[in-house]
């Protein structure tokens, strides 16, 4: 198992109190495992993403734990987590592309993020050519400033740079969402093809895409409001979704795989709670059109069979 991950809060503190991102995340993710996030926007994705790798000045750790590959995370140690990053866990965040230093051409910036790490870039060079020669880049790249290549290819680029060091796990957040849908597909089949050659052991792929996580995905997570409602692998969780607010937010996509989009998108009624004060039970029973009284309880998250998660009193 690359990552386990038990009972994870991570809450950002405010003036007006804790705002609760991530209140008890478990769930694994099994080794070479490429592993879907979705839900819609606040449910705590990118909390979830950058808690494995930088806590900021706002983020508390309350209580929880990740391992990966049987050892601890220290993600509330700031100086114990930084012998972790890029090493062991690396993380794309969202934007990453357009964060590029502009004055900077991209073999120095990469030269400099090697010597941080105390990697001789003469070491590396070899294997950095063959990965960008990989993802259909000239290595002339390195010659030249971001703002002189294309949005696929900073975001290859950026892919490149956050794997160079074999991490176990990377954290891709919304990395495609700025690229038109060919150029979305390469990135993704780059990814897919980086697992399998071993330059990282398991990913895990923030994004809004569902379809596009589907071609790619292994497994797919769904989060609501700080919680996790369902796991299970990608086709089961396209196919056969338990969880209502799973069946509603697939409801509401286009048929997976089809070019044209017939008929109305049903939208999912409603807004989800704010997590400032979230409400008690089940935090999606206001939206839920199966919601009953025991729902005033908060459902476990159980196996409901062999790699199928999901957090409903209706279905556990
Ligand atoms: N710096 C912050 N201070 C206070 N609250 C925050 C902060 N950053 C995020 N939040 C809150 O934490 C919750 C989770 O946010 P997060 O960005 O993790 O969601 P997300 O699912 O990644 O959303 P998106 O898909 O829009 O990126 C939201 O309610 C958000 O308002």
């Amino acid at each position: 198992m690359t990552l386990r991950v038990n009972d994870l809060k991570v809450y950002y503190q405010t003036l007006r109190g804790d705002v609760r991102a991530l209140d008890g995340v478990t769930f694994d993710l099994a080794d070479g495992e490429i592993m879907g996030l979705a839900g819609e926007s606040g449910c705590g994705k990118t909390t979830l993403g950058k808690s494995m790798i930088r806590l900021d000045s706002r983020m508390r750790h309350v209580g929880g734990t990740i391992e990966l590959n049987g050892k601890d995370v220290p993600i509330a140690d700031d100086d114990a987590m930084v012998p972790l990053r890029y090493r062991e866990i690396s993380l794309i965040p969202q934007y990453a592309m357009s964060a590029l230093n502009p004055t900077r051409k991209i073999g120095r910036m990469v030269n400099e993020l090697l010597r941080a790490r105390g990697v001789r870039p003469a070491d590396i060079a070899d294997e950095l050519n063959r990965r960008l020669e990989l993802v259909g880049l000239d290595t002339d790249v390195l010659n030249r400033f971001p703002i002189e290549l294309s949005g696929g290819m900073k975001q290859r680029v950026v892919m490149v740079i956050s794997t160079l060091l074999d991490p176990s796990l990377l954290i891709a957040d919304e990395v495609t969402s700025a690229l038109d849908v060919s150029t979305q597909r390469a990135v993704a089949e780059s990814m897919v093809e980086f697992r399998d050659r071993g330059y990282v052991k398991s990913m895990i792929f923030v994004t809004h895409d569902i379809s596009l996580v589907y071609q790619m995905a292994d497994t797919i997570m769904v989060m609501y409001a700080g919680h996790i409602v369902e796991k299970a692998p990608a086709a089961t969780i396209i196919n056969e979704p338990k969880h209502p607010y799973t069946q509603m937010l697939i409801g509401a996509l286009p048929e997976v795989g089809s070019t044209m989009v017939q008929g109305r998108l049903e939208g999912i009624p409603g807004t989800p709670p704010g997590l400032l004060n979230p409400p008690t039970g089940c935090r999606f029973k206001d939206r839920c059109p199966m919601a009953f009284s025991k729902c005033s309880e908060q459902p476990p998250l159980v196996e409901i069979e062999p790699g199928h998660w999901a957090a409903c009193w209706k279905t556990g």
